[in-house]
């Protein structure tokens, strides 16, 4: 595990209190530069809060927000080196992408050829250079998003923070913009905060999940490890994602680490395979008259009851979350060292391209 402890002047080191009315929002956050973080959390939770107070829209009650060293509560917004994606892009509808992304290098004292030229820079890595005279309007969902990543990523941020990056985009753009999007937040040098109500976004986005419900942070580390021991409902039922990685061929997802799982994609190259814990179905035998391709033999490592279901945590060929009823547990006769047989139809699986 990395030192997520910004002593030494870099990455952000925030404590955010904010009163508004009677909700309270007071959360630590700590990251390093190259660190990828996740806000997610119920409707109210304080996740907007939270990204408006560190763009500095939202002034602090109290605490803190420090970025490589710096205390920024007393730098006004635009002249943080801070750069946000808002939801629906709020892109300038009277300028070019071109000029969008030219805007902020501009008002930090570029010219207007050298701003131009590090905008054109930027669209040309979005693979958006035949788009860069187009205004907004005339741009698809998913290129509109990639201008607005430009332009937040025109100024250097030290921190860029992201406010449900995929919310607006349709289904099919979203898997290819979510692809991409990871792919550019691998690569960038400082801190990433992304607000999402999405677990797939947070989980294939994010190396960090921060979980906040009522204002409060109510677990926070890698997906996986919250996925596999959830502490709350909230989380049980948002993170409830068996998530892998692997390479496509056809309808074959074959592990990196693990077996193959088919799926009823077609894909080729780097894919995920996702399939919530609720899909896996238990039994104790080894199943003869299943139809199911995915067919694994696992051990119990762990059981934990959330309402009226039972998180099984397994282990074995391949290490998955499974929801089964109380009383399915109990007919299995489910107890930590249990050897069991888990099925997957291919129908309830998800793949993508990584
Ligand atoms: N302008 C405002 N004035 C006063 N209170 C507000 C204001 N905006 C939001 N709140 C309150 O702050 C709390 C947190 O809201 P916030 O929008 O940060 O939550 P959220 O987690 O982003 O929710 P959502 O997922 O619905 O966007 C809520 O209880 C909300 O009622």
């Amino acid at each position: 595990m990395t030192d997520r402890d910004p002593t030494h002047d870099e990455g952000l080191d925030a404590h955010l209190v904010v009163d508004r009315d009677t909700f309270r929002l007071d959360i630590a956050l700590q990251a390093i530069p190259g660190d990828v973080i996740a806000l997610l959390g119920p409707n109210g939770a304080g996740k907007t809060t939270a990204l408006r107070a560190l763009a500095g829209l939202l002034p602090l009650t109290r605490g803190h927000l420090r970025l490589d060293g710096t205390e920024l509560a007393r730098t006004p917004p635009e002249s943080r080196p801070v750069g946000v994606v808002f939801q629906d892009y709020l892109l300038f509808p009277h300028l070019t992408a071109l000029d969008n992304v030219a805007f902020g290098p501009r008002c930090r004292g570029a010219t207007k050829a050298e701003a131009r030229a590090q905008a054109s820079d930027w669209l040309n890595r979005m693979g958006l250079a035949q788009h860069s005279g187009t205004k907004p309007r005339h741009l698809s969902g998913g290129q509109a998003q990639r201008v607005a990543l430009a332009r937040a990523l025109a100024i250097h941020p030290r921190l860029l923070l992201l406010d449900e990056p995929l919310a607006a985009l349709d289904a099919r753009t979203r898997l290819e913009v979510r692809a991409r999007l990871r792919r550019h937040l691998a690569g960038f040098e400082a801190v990433a905060v992304l607000v999402t109500h999405d677990p797939l976004d947070a989980m294939v986005l994010a190396d960090r999940l921060v979980v906040v419900e009522d204002g409060r942070i109510v677990q926070q580390g890698a997906p996986a490890d919250i996925a596999r021991h959830p502490r709350t409902d909230y989380i049980a039922q948002l993170v409830g994602l068996n998530l892998y990685r692997g390479r496509a061929e056809g309808h074959t997802v074959r592990l990196d680490a693990g077996p193959a799982i088919t799926t009823t994609e077609h894909l080729s190259g780097p894919a995920f395979v996702a399939f919530p814990p609720g899909a896996v179905t238990l039994y104790r035998d080894r199943p003869t008259g299943s139809s199911a391709r995915n067919l694994w033999r696992c051990e119990v490592a762990g059981l934990e009851t959330h309402g009226d279901q039972i998180r099984a945590d397994l282990t074995g060929e391949l290490p998955l979350a499974a929801d089964v009823t109380t009383v399915a547990a109990a007919e299995l006769d489910l107890h930590p060292g249990a050897s069991v047989w888990a099925t997957v139809k291919a129908t309830q699986t998800h793949a993508y391209p990584a």
